[in-house]
């Protein structure tokens, strides 16, 4: 259905030529080895208050699909956790591989997951989210790992919106729906100062990854790989290994 040349998916290898950030001190996403994290008492447990009515829609923006959430008010907020202040949900959105041995940006000592979910949030003190994103204290990213095995009934709405966006571009109402049923039981989690992990790679990122994946199964992994990068009448090529491969830790710890 989809066999497009790999060259013309412009990889994470020629980033670096266009954006002089992509080999700065504090992009994402990393390999976290848990034995080296620091345990740090002092950081508080996570809160996340989500209002699903101000889910908006769901699009396909030619490298990922992204849920959109209205973020004129504080009604869908992350804060505590690592953080100070209010973050603001903007959007979720997803990266994963070809095939189930790949997919995740981050990996955790070397393992990689079939797909990750981030959750993006903005930071209130700075007045929009583009403006948040330039700022080294701007965003709030949540990764989710989400794991092989048992279908997970929470993406089912999520991936029935699939078939009404499979090209760039495309776009559909998506209302009603609290983000917090894609959450595991246990809100433990790593944390680090990072980037974006597409372009503009801005290092604006506080990464705040779960320690405890949600199931996917192979069947719903086949939905996302349904997608396509491409727009309506372009050679179709699946929307497929979507995903940064880790980078250099550089100066940081966990
Ligand atoms: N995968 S990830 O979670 O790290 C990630 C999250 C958001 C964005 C994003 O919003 N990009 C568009 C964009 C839009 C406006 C702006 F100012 C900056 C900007 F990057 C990119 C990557």
């Amino acid at each position: 259905k989809c066999h497009c040349p790999i060259f013309v998916f412009v990889g994470p290898h020629k980033w670096v030529e266009d954006f002089a950030v992509a080999d700065g001190p504090r992009q994402s996403p990393i390999n976290i080895v848990p034995k080296e994290a620091q345990y740090d008492s002092s950081l508080k447990g996570l809160k996340l208050k989500y209002d699903p009515s101000d889910a908006k829609t769901i699009l396909n923006n030619g490298h990922s699909f992204q849920v959109d959430f209205v973020d004129d008010r504080d009604s869908s907020t992350l804060t505590r956790g690592p953080i100070s202040g209010t973050y603001r949900l903007r959007q979720f959105h997803f990266h994963w591989g070809a095939s189930d041995d790949r997919g995740s940006e981050h990996t955790v000592n070397g393992i990689k997951f079939p797909c990750e979910l981030h959750l993006v949030h903005w930071n209130t003190k700075y007045p929009s989210f583009k403006e948040a994103a330039g700022q080294p204290d701007g965003l709030a990213v949540v990764g989710v790992f989400l794991k092989a095995g048992a279908a997970n009934p929470r993406l089912q709405k999520v991936l029935d919106a699939l078939d009404a966006i499979e090209t760039k571009g495309k776009q559909t109402t998506f209302d009603n729906f609290d983000a917090k049923t894609l959450l595991p039981g246990s809100l433990d989690y790593w944390t680090y100062d990072g980037s974006l992990t597409t372009p503009p790679l801005l290092e604006s990122v506080t990464w705040i990854v779960l320690r405890e994946p949600i199931s996917v199964s192979s069947a719903q992994m086949t939905k996302f790989r349904s997608l396509l990068f491409t727009g309506d009448g372009e050679d179709p090529c699946c929307m497929v290994d979507n995903f940064r491969p880790p980078q250099p830790l550089k100066d940081r710890v966990q």
